[in-house]
Parts: structure tokens; sequence; C-alpha cells
């Protein structure tokens, strides 16, 4: 879509707005695009054919069952049958197609479905011919149907055409897809087999939504147009479509209320929506706004007072919130108030600017050690003020505490210095901490050396001992007091900071050296990374899949969705294991140059309540860069711990270990996670592993007629409420991945 007029500006970026007409219209021409543009609408959306074409397919379709025939025929469209035509109006890349509404194609008649799947493929087709780029088309009705059926209509449906992408159209809150009948139906059957609660739930549309995908293997060219309605789903919903490919937010007018002054806008909980999703930068598209019955004014001069609460429901359109407000909404007055609300969003939160363009990028992590950084990488590291003030603050509190031990002549080394700026914030420690130190830099990398020698000269008075070296090979003139490095990798140790610091520490002092950073540990969690995943497939097409899927990747986790959450919505992350520095001696004595020391194991049991996929783990680090009695400097990148440890620190963004197949978890599930670090003396790497467990509760007493009422889990949401009721909770095996291995491309010591 390359919607170019008319467009709004945000605090987060540019934003389109069109009009979806949910049922055909006429012909698309001038005329009708000149009236949308007159309304400010930057896109329109037309249906390829009109009700002529859908009167005589369901002619054929009455035939062929008169006839008693079990499938149909529909021969391709005639110019009569469509709204859009190879012209002017479609070159203007202001045309979104949409298929027709009317068919479906996940119906359990087979009749119905063929001649569905055949409607749709001559829409397709014809719609790439008049040069469409987009296409929107109608998700499943309700999810009890043949959705296999429809995944497979649409996956034939991407290989006649190459270019067209398509977005489904889905209800963002999931029970919409129940079928409209069921509180009928629903009294005449079995209550325990079909209550609506347990069959379609909050994540009933998702489910939809990743079967579709499933189905077409993560296609780059397939993506959601997701539905607002008045009715929207809970946070935790919300998250989950978050994590999802939202190209085109729908929003319906039945999703608006009216004001006390008659009118359209949004309720808080959509405001929220809207704000959350704009990240995603979705096209929006307003729908059903012209059925509303428009009441004209004078005057508009009284846009968005604010809301009372909902009374009253009105069958057509906006909803009223005052038992008297007089409708004033006009078409427009939808368009208006969105834009509104998007030119007045609230600024977007530090990372997302300095990330912008990386979300979901994938990187592969740096070697430091092994190759060469160019002066841009270092310029980034740089960009972080937060990093640099956390390690300025533990190297002033260390050298007070040394002071006070009455230590003097202390010596300083930043063993990798990169271009510098340790070397400035120990030199002002020393500085406010009042302390003489006589201070080393250290960095193999010989081109950094140049800029440090220019650092020495230009800004630090030539009062710097520069050595270009390996830190392993130094042989200092004395003992270091206090060796300050910044060698962490997203996973804290994955750019080998433990074998680096391990080669130098024989140069601190044996009684009161101290490394700064003093430890660290990695973090771990399951996560749903469906964008990540699919990006990962299409690499594997053109490079063996294990320099695709065994490897780790950098990346700044955005369309994400946590699988394991406690009560408060935060991520559960455990930590995998730790590392200190320095190393008790007789630790670094027994080695025989196998670096075994340094191997680590780690396993975790995570529980999922809410059913997903499993696409990878995501990798975070903590790190305690100084502590005393009173203090702590720390530095974290885990989301629920950043805040309170370096709040807005920016440097590294978190690390990707994927699974080549995703791994489907259910409600109240578990996936048990193990990771190893592994090195055999020349190379480190990691591997990874996942399994996962569902539970089934079965009765306490097993007497025949007791196990005839096995439950599944579903039944159980509650595994308090299996256990009083006399049910043991038995755990099962779902699936386990294969080991992982990232040994190929580990890192070189
Ligand atoms: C992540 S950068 C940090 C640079 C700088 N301290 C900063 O904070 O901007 C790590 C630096 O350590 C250097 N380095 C890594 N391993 C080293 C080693 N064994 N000996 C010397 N320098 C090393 C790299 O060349 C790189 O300049």
């Amino acid at each position: 879509m390359s919607a170019s007029t008319g467009d709004g500006s945000s605090n987060m970026g540019s934003f389109y707005i069109g009009e979806h007409l949910p049922v055909p219209g006429g012909a698309v021409n001038f005329d009708v695009l000149d009236q949308s543009s007159r309304d400010n609408y930057n896109m329109l959306s037309a249906h390829i054919t009109n009700i002529n074409y859908e009167s005589k397919v369901m002619k054929l379709i009455d035939e062929a069952r008169v006839a008693g025939r079990n499938r149909v025929y529909i021969p391709g469209l005639e110019a009569e049958d469509v709204n859009v035509h190879p012209d002017e109006c479609i070159a203007s890349g202001k045309v979104l197609g949409v298929t027709s509404t009317w068919i479906e194609l996940d119906s359990l008649d087979s009749l119905v479905a063929s001649a569905s799947r055949q409607v749709l493929h001559h829409e397709i087709a014809y719609a790439g011919f008049c040069g469409l780029g987009t296409l929107l088309i109608e998700g499943p009705k309700t999810a009890e149907k043949n959705t296999g059926a429809y995944c497979q209509a649409i996956v034939q449906g991407l290989a006649i055409n190459a270019y067209l992408h398509f977005h489904i159209m889905l209800p963002a809150y999931g029970p919409s897809l129940a079928p409209i009948d069921q509180d009928s139906e629903g009294e005449t059957q079995d209550a325990a087999n079909a209550t609506p609660e347990v069959l379609y739930d909050e994540f009933t549309s998702w489910d939809t939504w990743n079967a579709i995908r499933t189905a077409a293997r993560y296609s780059p060219r397939l993506g959601l147009a997701l539905q607002i309605q008045y009715s929207i789903p809970k946070a935790y919903t919300l998250k989950r479509w978050f994590a999802e490919p939202i190209r085109y937010l729908i929003i319906d007018a039945s999703a608006y209320l009216l004001n006390t002054k008659g009118f359209p806008v949004l309720t808080k909980p959509h405001q929220n929506l809207i704000q959350m999703y704009a990240r995603k930068a979705p096209y929006y598209l307003l729908s059903n706004v012209r059925n509303t019955e428009y009441e004209p004014e004078d005057s508009v001069d009284t846009e968005f007072p604010p809301l009372v609460p909902p009374v009253k429901l009105n069958p057509r359109g906006a909803k009223q919130t005052g038992a008297t407000a007089k409708r004033r909404d006009d078409p427009e007055s939808y368009r208006r108030y969105l834009q509104h609300l998007l030119t007045n969003l609230p600024p977007a939160p530090p990372l997302d600017t300095f990330g912008a363009g990386y979300q979901d990028f994938l990187q592969s992590p740096l070697q430091p050690l092994a190759d060469n950084l160019e002066s841009m990488t270092y310029e980034v590291f740089e960009k972080d003020p937060v990093k640099y003030d956390q390690y300025e603050k533990a190297v002033k509190l260390a050298l007070e505490d040394m002071k006070a031990q009455g230590i003097e002549n202390i010596c300083v080394a930043v063993v990798g210095a990169g271009r510098g700026p340790l070397v400035t914030r120990c030199i002002r420690a020393a500085t406010n901490a009042s302390v003489d130190i006589q201070m080393f830099a250290i960095e193999k990398n010989p081109n950094a050396y140049v800029h440090l020698m220019k650092m020495n000269r230009d800004v630090w008075d030539d009062r710097v001992t520069l050595v270009k070296t390996d830190m392993r090979k130094w042989q200092p003139p004395s003992y270091l007091h206090i060796l300050v490095s910044e060698l962490l990798g997203s996973f804290a140790d994955n750019e080998l900071s433990p074998e680096c610091l391990d080669g130098v520490q024989r140069v601190l002092h044996p009684t009161v050296g101290i490394s700064i950073p003093h430890s660290y540990t990695a973090h771990f969690t399951p996560i749903m990374a469906p964008k990540i995943h699919g990006d990962l497939l299409a690499r594997a097409v053109t490079n063996n899949p294990i320099d695709v899927f065994e490897v780790p990747y950098v990346v700044m986790l955005t369309a994400i969705d946590f699988l394991s959450v406690n009560v408060d919505g935060n991520p559960n992350i455990h930590q995998a294991w730790e590392f200190k520095h320095p190393v008790p001696a007789d630790e670094l004595e027994h080695e025989n140059g196998f670096n075994d020391h340094n191997e680590r194991e780690a396993f975790a049991v995570f529980p999922i309540s809410r059913r997903g996929v499993i696409h990878g783990i995501a990798g975070y680090f903590e790190c305690i860069l100084y502590k005393n009695e009173s203090s702590i400097v720390e530095l974290s990148t885990r989301p629920d711990t950043i805040d309170a440890k370096s709040k807005d620190m920016i440097s590294w963004f978190a690390i990707y270990f994927p699974l080549k197949t995703p791994m489907p978890v259910p409600d109240n599930s578990e996936a048990q996670v193990s990771f190893w670090r592994t090195t055999d003396g020349r190379k480190v790497w990691y591997d990874w592993m996942v399994e996962t467990f569902g539970f089934v509760y079965e009765p306490s007493d097993p007497t025949p007629a007791s196990t005839a009422t096995k439950r599944s889990s579903l039944a159980f949401a509650n595994d308090q409420l299996g256990a009083q009721n006399g049910y043991d909770r038995k755990r099962f095996s779902i699936a386990a991945s294969e080991i992982c291995t990232s040994r190929k491309n580990g890192c070189l010591m």
C-alpha cells in the first residue's frame, strides 16, 4: 500500500487512515477516489466483484445441489461481475482489494467450500492482473468449521500471484468467532461438552490465525487485518496480537461511543489499544462509518469533550453514552476523532527511538575477541550514557573503599578499552573520589589503539599508559588494584568475558585486587516470536539451516509474546548461571587448558497458563559491577528488572536462541528448558533443548467407573480444583525439541 497524501503524523511517526466498505459498493473510478480524498481518507477498500457475481455463483450452487452433484464449476469473471479494472485508479496505489465476504471457504458443505475456493482464486488472479498489491480476505466466520479447507484455499491462493499480499480479516476479540446461534443451540446440547466459555475464549480468533499462518509456513506475504469492535480483548490477548503481523487495524463504527455532545469517540481501553498498536505502524481502516444516522448540526466546534459511561446501545453505528446525547456524527467525524487520537499519542519510549528500524532485526552477535570492531560499532555503544554512568559510580565506590583501607598508589586498568570512554569515566571517578591513580588502557584492536593514542594526547594529557596487546598476554610493571572491563554480550558471557578475564587476572593484586564487573548472570525464558521465525525460514531457503537455526541472534525483541508469565503479567525469567571475578586461584590451577571451569549448565521449568507456540528462547543478563556493605551498582537487560537496576540502558538488545521446529503448547502446560555453555578449549558455544508437558486429571480412586470420567486439563484450568475434587494431576510429555547447538558457529577463544 503506498498511500501518499493527507497522512498525519504523530509522536510515533506517520499514519494513514482509509475507509473500508464491508459490502460491495459500485465500480471504483476517479469520482469515488476523489470523494474519498475529499473526505480526507488516504485509501479506500474496494470489493473485486459485485453482487451480480454473487447471484451468479449462488445460482450455480443451487443448480448443482438440485442435480445432486457434489462438485460445481465456477467459470471465470466477466466484465459485469467486477468493480475494479486495470486503470489509473488502481495505479494510484490508494485502492485495497477485498475478496468476496459472502463465500465460505471453511464450509462443511463441500459444494459451498469448493465454489468459495474457486471464487477466491478467480478474484486473486484478477486482482493480480489489475495491479493491486494488497487483498483483504475475510477470515473464517466461526471457529467451528473446516479451518483446514480455509487454509488450503489461502495457501493455494498465495501461489496464484507471487506479489500480492494477503491480509486476513479477523476479530481481535476471540469469542466473536462463536457461532451466532450458540446460545439457542446450547440449551439443547450437552452443556458439559459445549459451554461457549470453554470452546470460544479470548484466544479463539488467534487460534484461527495461528492455523492459517502455520499452514502458509509463515509467509511474509500473509498479514493480519485485525478488526476492532466494541468488545475488545483483555490485556494478555492484546499482547498476543502484538506479536503478530498486524498490517491493518479495521476499526468498526460500532467500536465508537457517542460523547455527551453527540460525537463519536473511543473508550479509554480502545484508546489504549490504539496507542499500543501504533508502535507497529499499521494502516487504519474505518468501517461502516457511512451506515450511521447523521443528524447535521450547524457547528462542530465542540470536538472531543470527555466521555460519560455508556448507558444505551444504538443498533446502528456508535453507541450512545448519555441518554440525551443527540447524534451529531457524520462519516467524517469518525476519521477526525481517530486522527486527533493518533496525532496526540504520547512520545515513544527511549528504546524505541534508539532502536528505530532494529525491531526484530536479527544480528549475529559480535565477536570482539576474534574480530576487530569498527569505529561505528564503538560509537553505537557510546550513545548509552546509562552504562557509563553506572561504571563511573562503581569505580568511584571502589576507589573510595580502597582509600578508606589506606591503600596507596592505586593502579587501575581498563582492559579492552575500545575508543576510551571507560578510561574517561575512571579518570573522572578518581577526581571525584579525590584519589590519585595510575591509569592503564589495554586494547588488542590496533585501529582502536590509534584512537586511544589520540585521546591520550588530546583529552587525557598523556596521563594514561596505553598497551596494545591481548589482555591475556599483558605483563604490567606491577600488580593492578582494579581491573575494569566491559566484555559483556547480550547473554552476559557470550563474548567470552570469562575467558578473557581469566587470562588477565594474574595481574590483579592477590589480596586487595578487584574486578569491575564483580559478577554477571545469564537469564532465559521461552517466547513466541512468529516474525523472527518467519525471517529465519526465509533465510533457510538459501542458506544451510544449521547456519540459520543453530546460532543465537542479537535482536531488539518487539513482536514477541512471553509464554510464561506470573500473576502480575511479568515474564517468568530464570537465571541460567553466574560468573564471578576474579576466579579462585585453585579453580584455574586445575585447568589443563580445556577451559572446563567455564562450562555451565542450566535447567528450568516454565509454567504456561495460556496456549501458544514456542519459537525460541529469549536471553538477557544481569551484572553486579561493584558492591560493598551499603551499596550495589548493577546493570540489567531483563525486562522486569532493567528499570530498577539500570533504567533506560540501551547498550544491549536481547539474545534469541531459535528452535527449528516451533513447539505448540496448550493451556496449563509446562516448558522445560535446558541450556549448556560448552567449550573444547578452543571454542565456546551453547546447546539448548525444550521439552513440553501437559496435564490430565485422573480420579484418585481408579475404579473402572471413575476412570471413565478421565478429564483433560482444559476442564480443570485450576489445579487446586482438580486436586480438591479427588483427582490426581498427571503430567504427560507433549514433545521434545532436538538438541540445538551453536558449535559450528561457536566463539573462538
Ligand atoms: C565491548 S567493547 C567495549 C569497549 C569500551 N570499553 C566501551 O565500553 O566502549 C570490548 C573491547 O574489548 C576489546 N577486547 C576484547 N577482548 C580483548 C582481549 N582479549 N584483549 C584486549 N582487548 C580485548 C575489544 O577489541 C573491544 O575494543
